[in-house]
């Protein structure tokens, strides 16, 4: 995916000012900064997810596999299919685990049958490293999960319909310590079948699960590279002021 000048206003606000990024296929990319630096803003652009705040409106370009994602003609369904997003909260449908899984694929037609079905439900919990924890109750409702599972469940509703891209806007802010580490060690699994953004509030877990660091300020982003040059020696001040904790 790619962003070229793009600018995010809520109302009069300017959210966003002329941010432009590359987001690589093979990585897992971090944005990083304080609160309300504008993080959730830029992300919700990249799968249309501000269209639903009436307020809001989007500046710039915006391509996935070159295509306009903001042109007129654009199926917003379809697009949130190729480029998926998992919430601060786990947000499971009120369903059963299965139909959690199958809902996408069905709407999507993605399976010819039952079997077919089956076995993306299979392959997308073992992918999310729910299947052995669920295998003998797909029945039950998704909502009855611990939060660490709901959030692995969310991943694999994501993953159901072989998207693209997956944007995690702070996956792990309402988990305990075990279920992060386990939403960790699945990013890395994940890491180069998808491309993978992920808003943190943690610079120690940015560090951990990606490859590339975005820093936004002040609506801003001020600097992009590997996450290891941004942790180790970042080139603006204001990069090195809040890795090094001075603000945010
Ligand atoms: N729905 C909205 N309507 C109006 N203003 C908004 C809305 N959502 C966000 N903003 C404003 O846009 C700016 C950027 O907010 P955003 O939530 O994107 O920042 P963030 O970096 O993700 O913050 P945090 O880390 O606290 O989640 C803030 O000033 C915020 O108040």
């Amino acid at each position: 995916m790619s962003a070229r000048d793009v600018s995010v206003f809520y109302g009069d606000k300017k959210a966003i000012d002329e941010v432009s990024i590359e987001i690589p296929t093979k990585y897992v990319t971090a944005f990083i900064g304080p609160s309300g630096c504008g993080k959730s803003t830029f992300l919700r652009t990249l799968n249309r997810m501000n269209d639903t705040i009436p307020s809001a409106r989007v500046e710039g370009e915006i391509t996935l596999d070159g295509e306009d994602i903001y042109r007129s003609k654009m199926d917003v369904v379809q697009l949130r299919a190729r480029v998926g997003m998992v919430f601060q909260k786990p947000n499971p449908f009120p369903k059963s685990i299965y139909e959690n899984i199958a809902y996408g694929p069905k709407i999507h037609g993605l399976a010819e049958g039952k079997d077919e079905l089956d076995a993306i439900v299979e392959r997308s919990l073992k992918r999310a490293g729910l299947w052995e924890e669920v295998k003998d109750r797909l029945q039950d409702s998704g909502t009855a999960l611990s939060g660490g599972q709901q959030q692995r469940l969310c991943i694999a509703r994501a993953i159901a319909v072989d998207p693209e891209v997956i944007l995690m806007d702070e996956p792990c802010s309402a988990l305990d310590p075990i279920a992060t580490a386990k939403i960790e060690e699945l990013i890395a699994e994940l890491n180069g079948r998808y491309a993978i953004v992920i808003v943190t509030h943690s610079m120690q877990q940015a560090a951990r699960v990606s490859q590339r660091t975005a820093f936004f300020h002040l609506g801003k982003m001020v600097e992009y590279g590997r996450t290891s040059d941004i942790f180790t020696n970042p080139l603006e001040q204001r990069t090195q002021d809040y890795i090094t904790g001075r603000y945010g």
